[in-house]
């Protein structure tokens, strides 16, 4: 076996045989969770040159799926992260740099190895998998990329973000349908720049000048450019934190923000509601279809799942019931402004001999203090009162009646829980609060599949769900 090349890294990272592996990326010191720990530059292939060439070689087994049809290699140390289920370490595309940034998602230990999670579709043997991986009838060695015929080996690359993972192969299942903002409180709204017009025939010119700027840049697509009420015209102009200069030669007011719709509006019901904050773009979806999961998206719920399991085994460790909840950022959320960046929070019923200190009590708690110390413009407004409206929550179990009530009332917008609590959940266990009649909002539930990602470390005594 060749030597590993020394490798300068200023978060000291290093190359070393991983077994099973091949060439592996491990830690040298303790690296704080959220440390971009790499940044990557692509060499990128066009989709004819890849196909003609690239993917009979070895570099199939080293390519990303990139934007604009074309696969990317990563340099620098971006190809040699391994593939774990539970990865340690989560990755961007940089579309603008041309490059891949590597970031921890939880505190890495010295000697700890640095893995990436590629998808579900692997075409080896994965030497760490908790479930053995099914392999292809008569072989007995890893699966081969190259021993597809060419229409798997496009279908199975494992680094395409973007792919959409079947409803089945997801590593968590739906208890309830997923329900739209069909009250005034649920809808979730960002702050933009408005103007009245005085003169309607100054539209035109604004949609023009708009056009130049490069201001419509498709972020507010699912809203209408002009607001016509009461004999009154308004016209929207960006959602940017600073609103542009706008034309001199045309008679308007001075431009003021307001909150709009976040999103287009699913169903008639919640078109009319949005479209009276703003004329809203109505983009139903078949009934029954809910919002695509691609790897990406997985990969992103994987790694709040990870974080809360993180945060348990601390509970654990400093005596509590190891219990935890995590909200991460949205998977979409474009609002540069969005708060709050992520929340965490672990059950401290033991540490404050405190019966309600539930995991989801303390988050809910921490965000509502967080949210009264921010400025008092929002105070309010529409859904600004809501502390979790838009927001998915990720909890090692499932919540009881009472922080499921916090959820709702919260009005979060889905909970994705690791361990049933048959008899105290209130999703499901021993009631689902958001299907009960009455409720003023719903949640949708997700259950994450125990034999996926199993921390059989937190599973807690059976007297604590009674
Ligand atoms: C992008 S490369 C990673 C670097 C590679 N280990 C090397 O030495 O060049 C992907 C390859 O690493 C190996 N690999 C990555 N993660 C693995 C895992 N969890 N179990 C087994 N092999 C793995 C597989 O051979 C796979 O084709």
């Amino acid at each position: 076996m060749p030597t590993a090349p020394a490798h300068l890294n200023s978060t000291g990272l290093c190359i070393k045989y991983s077994e099973g592996k091949g060439r592996g990326v491990f830690a040298t010191q303790t690296i704080p969770p959220q440390k971009i720990i790499e940044i990557s530059p692509v060499l990128l292939f066009g989709a004819d040159e890849y196909d003609a060439h690239g993917k009979h070689t070895a570099l199939d087994h080293y390519t990303f799926k990139w934007p604009g049809a074309r696969l990317a290699l990563a340099l620098g140390l971006g190809s040699l992260f391994n593939h774990s289920e539970n990865p340690n370490v989560s990755f961007e595309l940089d579309t603008s740099t041309e490059s891949i940034r590597y970031k921890t998602f939880t505190t890495i230990a010295p000697g700890e190895e640095l893995c990436i999670f590629y998808g579900h579709n692997l075409w080896f043997l994965d030497v760490n998998a908790s479930v053995p991986m099914p392999v292809p009838e008569g072989s007995t060695e890893p699966l081969p990329l190259l021993g597809l015929d060419d229409e798997q080996q496009v279908e199975v690359n494992p680094l395409d973000p973007d792919e959409e993972v079947p409803e089945d192969a997801l590593p968590f299942v739906k208890l309830k349908p997923p329900l739209e903002e069909e009250d005034i409180e649920s809808i979730r709204t960002i702050e933009v720049w408005v103007i009245d017009v005085p003169e309607v025939k100054h539209v035109g010119a604004l949609l023009s000048w708009l056009k130049k700027t490069g201001l419509d840049d498709g972020t507010l697509g699912h809203l209408k450019r002009v607001q016509k009420s009461e004999g009154q015209t308004r016209f929207l102009i960006t959602h940017l934190p600073t609103c542009p200069p706008l034309p001199v030669n045309l008679s308007l007011g001075k431009p003021y923000t307001i909150r709009v719709p976040s999103s287009p509006a699913l169903t008639q019901t919640s078109l009319a509601l949005k479209s009276s904050l703003w004329p809203t773009v109505y983009a139903p979806k078949r009934k029954g279809e809910t919002e695509p999961w691609s790897r990406r998206k997985v990969s992103w719920a994987r790694q709040a799942m990870m974080h809360a399991i993180g945060d348990a085994r601390k509970a654990r460790v400093s005596g509590d019931i190891p219990i935890a909840a995590y909200i991460p950022v949205p998977f979409d959320e474009t609002d540069p402004l969005f708060r709050p960046v992520s929340a965490a929070s672990r059950d401290t019923r033991h540490s404050t001999k405190h019966p309600l200190r539930h995991a989801v009590q303390n988050l809910v708690r921490s965000l509502g203090e967080a949210h009264d110390s921010q400025s008092s413009t929002e105070s309010g407004v529409n859904g600004a009162n809501y502390l979790l409206t838009g927001l998915s929550i990720f909890l090692t179990h499932e919540p009881c009646v009472m922080c499921s009530m916090a959820l709702l009332h919260s009005r979060v917008k889905e909970v994705v829980y690791l361990y049933a609590m048959d008899k105290t959940g209130g999703c499901g266990g021993s009631t689902c609060l958001p299907a009960l009649p009455g409720v003023n909002h719903r949640f949708t539930i997700w259950r994450w599949k125990v034999e996926d990602i199993g921390a059989r470390d937190i599973i807690l005594e059976s007297d604590l769900d009674v």
